[in-house]
């Protein structure tokens, strides 16, 4: 047996559990049926996904993702968020950091506007591509978009699930992002995640796609440092970025980061 030590955190309600493993290491992610468990919310802790903390080399920290099944994810922007958030509290103080993530070396930064704003660079999108319908693009994680004129109505779980599994996407599989079309932002997303399987109260990748896809579907100029505010069923996030015709640079994700209790159980 060997005894866990565990942080839960959340950014806009998107819930991770942490572990620290900067000095030694407790898990190495091969342990699939452990991390569904501790992430599962009535056998485990409950969490929409794990991450390690850990060193690397050239680097600040990493931060390696699990989906709450357990297995390996791609790019996590509001895990990410949180990841800067907790290896602050554990002591690493710095305006900004260099850390790599599942998808490749990343920037982040502390708001200098708000208290307990984390704000992450993404990866640089090259690529959108448009459905009859729909908005398809890969944030770091692959994420389908399709605007509704109102989400009230909307079966979140049902419909993404239904996409999620259609022909197209059903050997690897996307994350489902439905984006309010009401003229005025903040633009309002619902996000069914790959993984979870499941609605999350809020997903970064996701809602960096959504923002991207407004910019295109509104014709936006090109312009730098593009802002969008995005409402999500768990918070404000805010997109900042450089747009040049369907390329986009300089993709800065925002919003809050806390940590919400510890503790530890025996694995
Ligand atoms: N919640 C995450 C997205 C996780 C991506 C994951 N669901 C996958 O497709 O591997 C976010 O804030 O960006």
């Amino acid at each position: 047996m060997k005894l866990l030590q565990f942080y839960k955190y959340q950014g806009t309600g998107n819930d991770f559990i942490m572990i620290n493993q900067m000095k030694s290491t407790v898990l190495d992610g091969s342990e699939t049926a452990l991390i569904k468990r501790l992430c599962d919310r009535r056998f485990g802790i409950g969490a929409d996904g794990l991450i390690l903390l850990q060193p690397k080399q050239g680097y600040d920290f990493e931060m390696d993702y699990f989906n709450a099944d357990g297995h390996r994810g791609s790019m996590c922007g509001n895990g990410a968020r949180c990841t800067v958030a907790f290896a602050r509290s554990l002591g690493l103080e710095q305006s900004s950091y260099y850390f790599f993530a599942p998808d490749g070396p990343h920037r982040a930064r502390l708001s200098l506007k708000k208290e307990g704003w984390f704000e992450i660079e993404m990866s640089d999108v090259l690529k959108v591509e448009r459905g009859q319908d729909y908005f398809f693009m890969d944030t770091g994680s692959p994420h389908y978009v399709r605007f509704e004129e109102t989400l009230h109505a909307l079966n979140v779980e049902k419909e993404g699930r239904h996409i999620r599994y259609n022909e197209q996407f059903a050997a690897t599989g996307t994350n489902v992002n439905f984006v309010s079309a009401a003229p005025s932002l903040p633009l309002q997303v619902f996000t069914y995640e790959r993984g979870v399987e499941a609605e999350t109260l809020s997903c970064g990748t996701g809602v960096t796609a959504a923002a991207i896809a407004y910019t295109l579907r509104h014709k936006l100029l090109d312009e730098p440092g593009i802002t969008i505010p995005v409402q999500t069923k768990g918070g404000i996030l805010e997109i900042r970025m450089d747009k040049k015709e369907d390329r986009y640079s300089k993709i800065w994700l925002c919003g809050p980061a806390e940590e919400v209790f510890q503790g530890h159980l025996y694995i």
